[in-house]
């Protein structure tokens, strides 16, 4: 077979995990990233501490001939990069999250920017970390046709990182932005010292919300047992290396979100995708208490005393 060229859009900590993944997999890598670079780059700011394998090149042009292209950008910033991408390549977006402006889905954007050419989405519980090093892992990659997805996740996975295809594109998108707004609610019950029998209650029931959004916009709630939803709701719920859980902790020790996200230089998607979430459930009737707290709660319209409350004292109904 010929050798397979996979081209990956943004250098952040995902884009170069996933360009050693596929690297390492032998594949010929091509990995954009905005600011020029000059000579031969092994390493990136990101991930100092990881080597790219040989056969990645890093460029600030955008490559032409992929046979699959890679979106690894932060989801706020997906529409202006996406616009400007040449190629008809199929398109795989792994970003999470929602935009806060329009309310769009990654692959919404990607519909609305690229409309000629195919799209699918990558999400599953995966620390970039662990995958740049080679641990074992698996993710979710859905497309509306359940033979491309099939051939996208051949052409993608790796000895190492096993990828399921489903044909639920749209639940496993709400699923990714979901989870990162579900993890800042558990980083804040840990920060304020709540415990993990209150964390566990809330990924618990975060599923259960998650699922009736799902379902409103046409997707499948059994998605949300998948990887990219209960799976990834355990790591990044209880992961340290999560940003959006480490967020939510310093928020629960009362640290105000302008104070954290100065000191910070990485993307939490929860931040932004909170309110517009939230927004998109509310356009279809649908009730997300654990994101409604975190959406007030990030705009200073209530206390970390009253989301204590609102996280805790709703009354049980029937589950
Ligand atoms: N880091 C992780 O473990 C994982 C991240 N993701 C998702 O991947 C996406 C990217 O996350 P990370 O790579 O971790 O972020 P990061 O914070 O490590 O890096 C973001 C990168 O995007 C670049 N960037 C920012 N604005 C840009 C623009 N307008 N045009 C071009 N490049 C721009 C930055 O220079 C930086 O290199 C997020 O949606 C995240 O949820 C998904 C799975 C795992
Ligand atoms: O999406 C991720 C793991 O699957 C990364 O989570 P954080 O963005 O919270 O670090």
């Amino acid at each position: 077979m010929a050798e397979r060229h996979i081209a990956i859009i943004g250098a952040g900590a995902w884009g170069i995990a996933l360009a050693c993944a596929e690297g390492l997999a032998g594949r010929r890598v091509t990995l954009w990233m905005r600011s020029p670079v000059a000579g031969t780059v092994r390493s990136l700011p990101r991930l100092p501490q990881i080597s790219l394998p040989d056969n990645v090149s890093v460029t600030g042009t955008f490559p032409l001939d992929a046979d699959l292209t890679l979106l690894t950008v932060p989801l706020q910033t997906l529409r202006s990069v996406a616009a400007r991408l040449p190629g008809t390549s199929p398109l795989v977006a792994c970003c999470k999250g929602v935009e806060n402006v329009t309310g769009a889905l990654p692959l919404d954007i990607l519909a609305e920017t690229q409309p000629h050419r195919s799209h699918a989405m990558l999400s599953g519980p995966n620390f970039a970390i662990e995958i740049a090093g080679g641990l074992p892992a698996a993710a979710t990659l859905a497309a509306a046709r359940l033979d491309d997805a099939r051939r996208y996740a051949a052409l993608l996975s790796t000895p190492t990182l096993r990828l399921y295809a489903s044909d639920d594109p749209l639940g496993v998108q709400i699923a990714g932005a979901a989870k990162n707004v579900v993890a800042i609610a558990a980083g804040i019950a840990i920060g304020a010292g709540l415990g993990e029998n209150a964390r566990a209650a809330l990924i618990t029931r975060s599923i259960v919300e998650i699922g009736r959004l799902t379902e409103a916009l046409g997707g499948k709630a059994a998605t949300i047992a998948g990887l990219s939803g209960l799976g990834d709701l355990i790591l990044t719920c209880t992961g340290a290396g999560s940003r959006n859980y480490s967020l939510g902790i310093a928020l629960g020790q009362g640290e105000t979100l302008d104070t954290i996200l100065r000191s910070r230089t990485t993307v939490a998607e929860g931040v932004a995708t909170a309110p517009a979430l939230l927004a998109l459930a509310r356009r279809h009737g649908v009730d997300m208490p654990v994101t409604n707290v975190v959406a007030r709660f990030l705009d200073g319209g209530i206390d970390l005393a009253r989301a204590r409350e609102l996280l805790l004292e709703r009354p049980p109904t029937v589950e």
